[in-house]
């Protein structure tokens, strides 16, 4: 066991995190978690691109990151969205550390498919050493979803595809998505659990879209590794721990469930 709680934090829901929200990692610590936080920011760089009268273009829910592009996602990421959060978190007294993929080349990137989306990365690498060093003497890192390639090119990486990532290779235990739903609905109904292959059948019937298709998937892949489960829960509710329960939808492996 090694504690590791990677939380994925939304872009939708980021504005709304109330203190108690960052407090809440702060008791995750004292449960003895070791938080590892990676951040979105869809919304911030939208904003940001309309008023520079950039359009902002998605192909298949990736934003399509022209050289221009991918200099104002990594001003919004990097510069505001993660100092943004390095500071709520530091004032409920815990040790943070901002990172972007480009430091200690964190996110070894390239391109998935540069003639469709330009500058959108998939990670090839994550230096795993780095952030178990950083976490072994007590800080919590805080991911911008950027990565970089030996030519010091930046990518802009979907941040639910680099939460999965970066959980597998540092061998975290829990995943949380912290978005602006309870977890994934089904006509109207919260799902309190699911598998891999109830998922396959939402996606393919439609119950499952657009921006929970990167998290269910990120959530797929990365039971293949250390993880036990996969949380996704809402960050309008002020605690993301009730009880020491954490309220969601919980995806498990499958021989999990039927045991
Ligand atoms: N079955 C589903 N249950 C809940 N939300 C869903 C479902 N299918 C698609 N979604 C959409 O996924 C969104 C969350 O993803 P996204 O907007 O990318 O958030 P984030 O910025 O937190 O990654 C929800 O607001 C909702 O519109
Ligand atoms: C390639 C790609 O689409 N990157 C995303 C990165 C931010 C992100 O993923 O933010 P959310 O978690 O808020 O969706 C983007 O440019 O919007």
């Amino acid at each position: 066991m090694n504690d590791i709680v990677l939380i994925k934090c939304g872009g939708s829901t980021l504005e709304q995190l109330s203190d108690k929200f960052f407090e809440s990692i702060a008791d995750l610590i004292k449960l003895g978690k070791k938080p590892v936080i990676v951040h979105g920011g869809g919304p911030a760089i939208g904003e940001m691109l309309a008023s520079l009268n950039i359009e902002s273009v998605f192909v298949d829910g990736l934003r399509k990151t022209t050289a221009e592009v991918m200099e104002v996602v990594e001003m919004v990421l990097a510069g505001k969205v993660n100092t943004s959060i390095v500071g709520r978190l530091q004032k409920t007294g815990v040790k943070t550390i901002g990172l972007a993929g480009v430091d200690g080349q964190l996110l070894k990137a390239k391109p998935i498919n540069f003639e469709q989306l330009g500058y959108v990365g998939e990670i090839e690498q994550v230096n795993a050493q780095f952030l178990l060093e950083l976490i072994s003497i007590g800080f919590v890192p805080v991911i911008a979803p950027i990565g970089v390639d030996d030519a010091d090119q930046r990518y802009n990486i979907n941040a639910d595809t680099a939460a999965g990532a970066i959980a597998k290779a540092i061998g975290a235990e829990q995943l949380l998505f912290v978005t602006d739903v309870p977890g994934i609905l089904k006509d109207g109904k919260l799902i309190e659990k699911t598998t891999p292959e109830e998922i396959e059948e939402m996606i393919e019937d439609g119950t499952i879209y657009g921006g929970m298709l990167p998290k269910v998937k990120a959530a797929i892949d990365s039971l293949t590794g250390n993880i036990k489960e996969v949380i996704i829960v809402n960050g309008k509710d002020a605690r993301i721990v009730h009880d020491g329960q954490i309220i969601g939808t919980k995806i498990v492996k499958e021989n999990i469930l039927s045991i």
